[in-house]
């Protein structure tokens, strides 16, 4: 069984380094003359998945705006899901999900069981509770070839006061999570399944993040302020393993397919000339 570490590795060097989010706010439904319902959602989706599904490595639909519709928009989100795996994309859920170990266990069910409706290829994890806590869900990511992103530094102002907090080992809680899944990627190759959620908006915090080993995806691209030029500055010497993210700056551009396209184009020629300076 190939890792998810492997297949990322792989779906980059093919389709580029670049995750676009499925983020269908209610303006940009709006925007793009779709209802704020489930069949909005649904033909918004489809739109996406059709423009771009066939070309980026990694679409990563944010669970928040399904979940707003209830079981219908869940039911969205999972032919959501199918779709973008028969384009060839990785699918990353963004759940951000935590909890103790036990509950742990029945969120890696929903999302990393490949029996699963929800069954996708990783998912974001907050390690709030414990990067230990998180451990079913790692183990179920390796058993079936999945991946795992934990926030570290997360590109929103408020998240510093938290994870720049200094422990009792001197060590900032962002840089324990940091080390905890280095260790989880420790000889992996050509990369770990375990990554790191490190805004692109935070400038240079110092953390370490040379030994991760893992992708390291980057959110806060576009819509909120960072350009892939400040890649460098947050990433350092970790740079070639940076998963730039993007939702509202290339889905802004739609509803035109070829507009999509485009959008996603550029973004992904700024991020490929930031990282090649790696
Ligand atoms: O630190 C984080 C972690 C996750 N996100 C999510 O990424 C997208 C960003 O959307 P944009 O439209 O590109 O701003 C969204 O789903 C967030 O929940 C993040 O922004 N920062």
């Amino acid at each position: 069984m190939e890792t998810f570490g492997a297949r990322l590795h792989r779906a980059v060097a093919e389709r580029g380094p670049l995750c676009v989010g499925i983020d269908p706010h209610p303006g940009l439904l709006a925007r793009w003359g779709l209802p704020d319902d489930v069949e909005g959602l649904d033909r918004f989706c489809r739109i996406v998945v059709e423009a771009i599904g066939d070309r980026v490595a990694v679409v990563k639909p944010q669970s928040a705006f399904f979940e707003r519709f209830g079981s219908r928009g869940v039911g969205i989100l999972e032919s959501t899901i199918r779709q973008l795996r028969n384009s060839g994309s990785l699918v990353l859920l963004d759940v951000k999900r935590g909890d103790i170990g036990s509950t742990v266990s029945a969120y890696a069910s929903a999302y990393l069981d490949p029996s699963s409706p929800l069954y996708v290829d990783a998912v974001t994890a907050s390690p709030y509770l414990g990067v230990g806590s998180l451990a079913p869900m790692f183990e179920l990511a390796a058993a079936h070839g999945g991946g795992v992103f934990v926030l570290a530094l997360t590109s929103n102002p408020e998240g510093a006061a938290v994870q720049r907090a200094v422990g009792a080992d001197g060590r900032t809680v962002a840089q324990t999570v940091i080390d905890e899944i280095s260790q989880l990627n420790r000889g992996a190759e050509p990369l770990g399944s375990f990554g790191l959620v490190v805004g692109a908006t935070i400038g240079d915090t110092g953390h370490d993040l040379a030994a991760v080993n893992g992708p390291l995806l980057a959110p806060g691209l576009g819509a909120q302020g960072a350009t892939a030029a400040d890649l460098r500055t947050v990433f350092g010497s970790a740079l070639p393993t940076v998963l730039p993210s993007y939702s509202r700056e290339v889905l802004g551009a739609g509803p035109d397919e070829a507009a999509l396209r485009a959008a996603t184009d550029r973004v992904l020629g700024e991020c490929r000339a930031a990282l090649a300076t790696a």
